[in-house]
């Protein structure tokens, strides 16, 4: 029988990469959506030509990586050039996510981290819970993006209501309720189903 693949989702700055770090040291194998975006956008030919049409050869750099603060700084002012972009790299994602899952056939349980994430794929949704001010405060000290870019992006993202409604279990990675534990506990109610 495959092992179940749990997602898990969260705004800008909640902490989802953080704790699935957590779980991958747990021994959980953990398959980082946006990660391995980047991965295709830069590596698949088919992929490349897409973004290539749709947003210009400016869409990469001389070197031939992927030009991601030029595009970042198109797409998250235009919802529609956003869109465009996920109708274009999702259903190459998605393909690889497939492939991954079946390569771990004897893992406990699957983690597939993503920060767009829709009901109906997932065994069940995890959702990384932070107040907003604290997410840019982290994002900002991370990337050096400005208050005003990280605002943008989570104007593009699923509001905290949207998130909730997805959500089957919530993490609060509020700087309040210690972290470690609720992944522990989780963990342990996720391998015992
Ligand atoms: C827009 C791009 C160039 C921004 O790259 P950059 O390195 O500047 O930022 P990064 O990828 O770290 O994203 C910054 C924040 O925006 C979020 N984000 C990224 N893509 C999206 C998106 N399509 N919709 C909403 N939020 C997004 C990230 O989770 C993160 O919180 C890049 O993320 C991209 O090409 N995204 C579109 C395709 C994609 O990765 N979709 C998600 C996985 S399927
Ligand atoms: N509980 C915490 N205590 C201290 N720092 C934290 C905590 N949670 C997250 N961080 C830090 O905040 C920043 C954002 O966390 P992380 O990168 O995990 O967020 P994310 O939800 O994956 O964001 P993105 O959507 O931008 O990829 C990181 O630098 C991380 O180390």
């Amino acid at each position: 029988m495959e092992p179940r693949v749990i997602g898990i989702t969260g705004g800008i700055g909640s902490g989802k990469s953080l704790i699935s770090r957590i779980f991958s040291v747990l021994g959980i194998p953990v398959y980082v959506a946006d990660d391995r975006a980047k991965w295709l956008i830069e590596h698949d030919p088919a992929l490349r030509n897409s973004l290539t049409g749709l947003l210009g050869p400016e869409a990469y750099l001389p070197s031939g990586a992927y030009n991601r603060a030029w595009v970042a700084s198109r797409v998250f002012d235009n919802p529609a050039l956003l869109g465009e972009v996920n109708a274009r790299v999702h259903p190459r994602v998605q393909q690889d996510g497939n492939d991954w899952t079946k390569q771990h056939a004897d893992a406990p349980y699957l983690l597939y981290e993503a920060a767009i994430m829709k009901q109906g794929r997932f065994d069940k949704i995890i959702v990384v819970e932070a107040p907003e001010e604290l997410r840019i405060r982290r994002v900002k000290k991370r990337d050096g993006r400005t208050e005003d870019a990280i605002r943008s992006i989570i104007a593009r993202q699923a509001s905290p209501g949207e998130r909730s409604q997805l959500a089957d279990y919530i993490i609060h990675n509020d700087d309040h309720q210690p972290v470690l534990r609720q992944v522990l506990d989780l963990d342990a109610k996720l391998r015992s189903r």
